[in-house]
């Protein structure tokens, strides 16, 4: 797999705030890469340092095995924030501003116009856009020159949800046609709807990163219990199907191996000897995951 950008024990410092401490991630070509974390968790200042916007304190990066220079810069596009466009002039009017600025043909603009899902609007001006246009708008100034990459800080952030799952759906369009996205967001939802790989950031440190499906996987827990609990335990012990359990209070809490569910474990437990006294099936929230990640 094509490494698209290395972070190599990246940090920031604000004065007293460590924004981002020893951030250590590889974004391989074609993924859609969260960056996961509550506000001021230092997602932004992230993006910010690969960008270039923000001069890190140590640590290095490079994109396309590269450190960033003008040729890397044109292989990247990026929306940190909204940028501002002329209120009065028309969507097609912005574009030509923007193409003019990054030396793109005109030719350029109405296919990502019509990428975006803009193009009938082109001639309304900005002004008369809702929140959602001009962030697909955005997004379609960032796609003008036809980055490899595109980088999104908080992408959906004011949006309604109409507006959230237009934007969600075009990143996965955008996503389909072979770039690599790289994603910053405070929404659990988004990422694991949206994204392939994640890294969870809390307080500037990683603690947790790889495919969204390992990371946070909602996997079911099985809670049992049985008269003899001695003996449940003894046999959960040896029992190859068992990923984890552990004992609370009076009954035990276990998750199963990939391709077990409640009825082979039942089914185990029987041939052991132990007739469970309960067995219920709970699906671990996302939340649970995420709030266990953001614990350790
Ligand atoms: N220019 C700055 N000067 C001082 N402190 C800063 C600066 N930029 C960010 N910080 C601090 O660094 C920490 C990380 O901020 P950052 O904006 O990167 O987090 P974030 O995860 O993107 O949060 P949000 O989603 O709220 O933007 C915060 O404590 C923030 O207050």
């Amino acid at each position: 797999m094509t490494v698209v950008l290395d972070i190599d024990n990246l940090s920031k410092r604000f004065g007293s705030i460590q924004a981002v401490k020893g951030l250590t991630l590889q974004v391989e070509q074609g993924s859609i890469y969260g960056i996961l974390g509550p506000n001021g968790s230092g997602k932004t200042t992230s993006l910010g340092m690969v960008l270039d916007v923000i001069q890190p304190t140590s640590g290095t990066f490079a994109w396309f095995g590269q450190g960033i220079n003008r040729g890397t810069k044109q292989r990247v596009g990026a929306l940190l924030e909204t940028p501002n466009f002329y209120s009065y002039l028309t969507a097609r009017k912005n574009m030509e501003i923007v193409a003019g600025i990054k030396g793109v043909g005109y030719n350029k603009i109405n296919p990502v116009l019509h990428l975006v899902g803009l193009e009938e609007r082109k001639h309304t001006t900005f002004k008369g856009f809702s929140l959602g246009m001009k962030q697909r708008l955005a997004i379609a100034s960032a796609l003008l020159n036809n980055p490899e990459v595109l980088v999104l800080d908080e992408p959906t952030n004011g949006l309604d949800p109409e507006g959230i799952a237009e934007i969600r759906e075009l990143i996965l369009q955008i996503a389909a046609e072979g770039k690599t996205i790289i994603l910053a967001s405070h929404l659990l939802d988004e990422v694991e709807k949206v994204c392939t790989h994640v890294a969870v950031l809390q307080d500037g440190v990683l603690r947790a990163k790889g495919p969204v499906d390992t990371i946070l996987s909602a996997k079911d827990q099985v809670i049992i219990n049985a008269p003899d609990m001695a003996h449940l335990l003894e046999v959960l012990r040896q029992l190859p199907l068992v990923e984890s359990f552990q004992q609370e209070r009076d009954h035990v809490r276990l998750t199963l191996q990939d391709g077990f569910g409640s009825l082979d474990l039942n089914k185990a437990m029987f041939e052991a000897g132990i007739v469970l006294a309960q067995l219920t099936v709970r699906r671990k929230s996302l939340e649970a995951q995420f709030l266990e990640i953001i614990k350790k």
